[in-house]
């Protein structure tokens, strides 16, 4: 099925038979990814007494509880709600779900012990391209992603020249196969967050951070439709479906 889509002067062809999924499945298990010290997701049947709702226990339905935490267990989306005081919603403030996207992969460089992404490579890599949504792709690109437990690991991080580039760019949607933009143990400082999210000047109460993406080597870097969708729950985060579509040219 393809779609032509009008983006300003520019007739773009997608074909929707072909998603590019990068999202992370979240699954009940040990092996599930992980960051921030919290236990696995856990996905159980609802019980009442001697009754448990699984159909190979006699129930005539499977009828789940699901347990888990969405900075923690997946792939999400967040707004600036997730560093404020007043917890913006997610569901409330992200109200359009389809964006032009740039792909771009880093190799993390060192800085004081730490693996950082810097202002240099994200201006290197998209040049002066204008986006909606900046997806990154960190290297090393294994599927241990799939399952990598990040605690007290201080995965790679974005530098905060680096946020304040892609806010300065007009990036609305800043998607990264990390646990966090900011380095996990910062006393709480969340530079690439703050500054992504403006939070000394006008707020940007519709731009989203999502992480935990991954991004199958299959998908080369490039221009993409990025179909962004996310669980509509009332939180400053939420479980997301990011999906790319390739432009045909
Ligand atoms: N870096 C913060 C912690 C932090 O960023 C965080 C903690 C729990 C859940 C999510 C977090 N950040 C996500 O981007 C700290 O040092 O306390």
């Amino acid at each position: 099925m393809l779609a032509t889509i009008q983006y300003n002067s520019r007739k773009l062809q997608i074909d929707l038979s072909k998603p590019l999924d990068i999202s992370i499945p979240l699954r009940a298990s040990k092996s599930n990814v992980n960051a921030w010290y919290v236990d696995p997701p856990k996905i159980e049947p609802v019980k009442d007494g001697e009754w448990v709702a699984t159909v190979k226990d006699g129930a005539c339905i499977n009828f789940n509880d699901i347990y888990f935490n969405p900075h923690a267990h997946g792939t999400h989306t967040e707004c600036v709600g997730h560093i404020t005081e007043k917890v913006y919603s997610i569901n409330e403030n992200l109200k359009e779900f389809f964006f032009l996207a740039e792909v771009i992969t880093v190799a993390p460089e060192r800085l004081n012990g730490d693996s950082v992404i810097s202002k240099k490579q994200i201006q290197f890599a998209i040049g002066n391209k204008k986006r909606d949504a900046i997806v990154i792709r960190t290297i090393p690109n294994t599927k241990e992603k799939l399952s990598a437990q990040y605690s007290h690991t201080n995965p790679p991080y974005l530098l905060k020249d680096a946020a304040i580039y892609l806010r300065e760019k007009g990036v609305k949607h800043l998607l990264i196969d990390l646990p966090s933009v900011d380095k996990e143990k910062d006393d709480c400082q969340l530079l690439a967050h703050n500054a992504f999210w403006n939070t000394k000047g006008k707020l940007r109460l519709d731009a989203t951070i999502t992480e935990l993406i991954f991004v199958p080597n299959t998908v080369e870097d490039g221009e993409y439709f990025l179909n962004l969708q996310i669980a509509p729950f009332e939180n400053d985060a939420t479980p997301s479906k990011p999906i790319l579509y390739k432009i045909i040219e």
